[in-house]
This record gives C-alpha cells, structure tokens and sequence, in this order.
C-alpha cells in the first residue's frame, strides 16, 4: 500500500452557513500491482487506486486520517486485514481510501466497473434484485452563498448548461436575505426546474419553522439540514409540520444510518461516501434508505478526482437515482488528472471499463 499527500485549491471558495472552504487535502491510495521498481506494494494483484479526502464536520480530521492511513500502510500485505482494522466511525475518510482501493483492485480482476463490482457484491450478500448499473446519473448544480444577483445568475447559467435540478446554500444570511436570493433564483430559472436549499444545520427549531414557511411559495424540491446534525427529534417534528421535504446531511456522520432512519425526520438521506467510511459502506446505506421509503442521494465532499469518480460509481448502482451533488469537478481550480466523468444535459457519464476508470489513476503513484 502506497500513500500520495495532495492538496487542491477550489476555483473560487464554497461559502456555506458553516464555513468557507478554499481548498482540499488527502491522500490517493495505492494498493497491489508492480511498483515502478518492481516490486509490489500489496497482496493484491491487480493495481487499486483511493483516495482520503477528509472534511471535519463529515470526517476525521486530516491528520487522523493520515495516522490511520500511514498505520494501515506499515502492514505491508493482508489489506483486507487492515481494511477491517480502520473504523468507519472513526476514521471514515481513512477507510474510504483503502476500501476504495482494496475495491477498485477486485473489480479490476474481476474485468468489471466498479458499479457492477459493487451491485454484484450486493446481490450476492443479501439482495438478490439489484439491476446492472446505469450507464449515467441525473446531478444537480451546486450554487453556493452570495448576494441575489450572483445567487440567480449562477442557477443560470447552470441552467443553460443543461441541469434541471439546483442545490443552493443557505442559512449564512437572515431568513429575508435568503428568501431574497432564493426568490431570485425561483424567478431566473422558472417552475419547471428543481430547486434544493442547503441550510447545513445553520436553524434553530423555531427559525425553521418559520423558514420552511416562508420558502414553501417557492417549491424547493427539499431543505437540506435545516437544524444541528444531532437534532433528529426536532427535525422529525419540523418534517410532520411541514409540506416542505426534509433531507438529512451531517446528521449521518453524527448518528447511524439506523438511528437517522428510525428517527422519521428525514424525506431523503444525502449519502457521502467519504463521510460514511466508503463506497460499499454509502451503496448499502443508500439501499437501506431506499428500502425504508427514504430517497438516497449521493454526492462528494468536494474531492479529487478518484473519490468523485467512485462516488459516481456509487450513484449508478442505486437503481432510478435522483439527482446526484456528483458535479463537483468545477469546483476545483486543478485536478490530479482528467475527469473521466462527462456531464451532459445535467447527467454525468459513468466510466464502463473495468474498476473506477480503466487504470487512468494507476500513474498518479
Ligand atoms: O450536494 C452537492 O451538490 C455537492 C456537495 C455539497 O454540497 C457539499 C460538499 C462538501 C461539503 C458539504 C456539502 C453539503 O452537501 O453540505
Ligand atoms: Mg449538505
């Protein structure tokens, strides 16, 4: 197993009701195969690429991840062993990058997409009825905070460039100011395009309330976290006041995806990969909602490449996706290498050769 430290500059900074995120650092994960010395770095025999992209208030810290990782690496063969031994809890961005790798590796023996690998897997546990993969997923444009004017202009040119479905952050301004920008973009885009607000926890019960209210006029398709991430009995009484559909977000890297789906206060689970440990950890969380009569939708945190690339993988296992938060790319000024992932008409292309990507990684390491 081989590690990569890198470090990407977003385009221009995502401000949200939580912070403002200028920039990512993680690690790429290399697990099997021939080293350019030839000698191997694994027991697989194939090569695997990860990545670890971890995002406090999601994940592990970076330098939790890295001792994680850097721990898992000393072991120099038996990764499926150390897979087990990194908590997904814990540390999920570190898991994601091995897991990731360990799957990528598998799926590329196997001669199948990572997709396929992980519906296969699925369907061999416990559900037999998962279908074959789609061959591309619906995303949503990513908006973040702004004034009115650059709110309703972001939404569109997304539009222009094909996306019928818009996540808009929210919960940095007063309600007013929020309404303002979000009537903006209602007024710029027209009825016919769906419309999602991120508030990132950033209410308390009653300015939810009052919130969701208020926002109802405009039709948004769901309101994204409206309170703390650890407040499900109050989201639960805010979703049984309210016509406005609730999605749930940072409550799953606070509580179990159990917990979360028992509590009845979510519509829809926003599914992160590298928040919920892995792609296998975030395709069986995804089924589990959907199995629940809660709608999965799979998005990154903002990461490089391979991790988005997986994510994508993830989305097209789960069968008639919503709109996906997959269309990430655009957010960083610089990639570690070209995006496999197309987006056209606001679905994004899922890679069909073998693994993540047909080995495009295997010379980031
Ligand atoms: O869902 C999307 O459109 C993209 C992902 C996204 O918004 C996000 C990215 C990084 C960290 C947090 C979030 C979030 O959903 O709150
Ligand atoms: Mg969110």
């Amino acid at each position: 197993m081989r590690l990569r430290p890198f470090s990407l500059a977003l385009a221009s900074p995502l401000r949200t009701a939580r912070e403002e995120l200028t920039e990512r650092e993680g690690f790429l994960v290399a697990v099997g195969g021939p080293k350019a010395d030839g000698e191997a770095f694994g027991d697989a025999r194939t090569t695997g690429i990860g990545e670890a992209t971890p995002l406090p208030g999601w994940t592990e810290s970076l330098p939790a991840c890295e001792a994680a990782l850097r721990e898992a690496a000393a072991e120099p063969t038996r990764q499926g062993a150390v897979l087990a031994d990194l908590d997904a809890r814990e540390t999920p961005a570190a898991r994601h990058g091995l897991a990731l790798a360990l799957d990528d590796a598998a799926a590329r023996d196997a001669g199948r997409s990572l997709a396929a690998h992980l519906a296969e897997r699925v369907r061999r546990v416990d559900r037999s009825e998962l279908p074959e993969p789609a061959g591309s997923v619906p995303v949503n444009a990513t908006v973040g905070d702004g004034a009115p004017e650059s709110t309703a202009a972001a939404a569109e040119r997304a539009v222009e460039d094909g996306y019928r479905c818009l996540k808009v952050k929210a919960g940095a301004r007063t309600l007013e100011e929020d309404l303002d920008r979000l009537r903006s973009v209602r007024q710029a885009v027209g009825p016919a395009i769906a419309l999602r607000v991120d508030a990132n926890g950033a209410w308390n019960r009653s300015s939810a309330r009052r919130a969701l209210d208020r926002l109802e006029p405009l039709d948004p398709a769901y309101v994204e976290q409206p309170l703390p991430a650890a407040d499900l009995a109050g989201t639960a009484d805010l979703r049984a006041a309210s016509d406005v559909p609730i999605a749930l977000d940072e409550s799953l890297a606070e509580r179990s995806v159990e917990a979360v789906l028992d509590s009845d206060a979510a519509d829809v689970l926003v599914i992160k990969p590298m928040a919920l440990g892995g792609p296998d950890r975030a395709l069986d969380a995804a089924l589990r909602a959907r199995e629940n009569g809660v709608d999965p939708v799979v998005t990154t945190t903002i990461d490089a490449v391979v991790a988005r690339t997986a994510a994508v993988h993830v989305a097209s296992a789960v069968p008639d996706v919503l709109p996906c938060g997959l269309a990430t790319a655009e957010l960083l000024s610089s990639d570690l290498a070209a995006d496999p992932c197309a987006i056209d008409g606001g679905r994004i292309e899922v890679p069909d050769g073998p693994g993540l990507a047909d080995g495009t990684f295997d010379g980031l390491l």
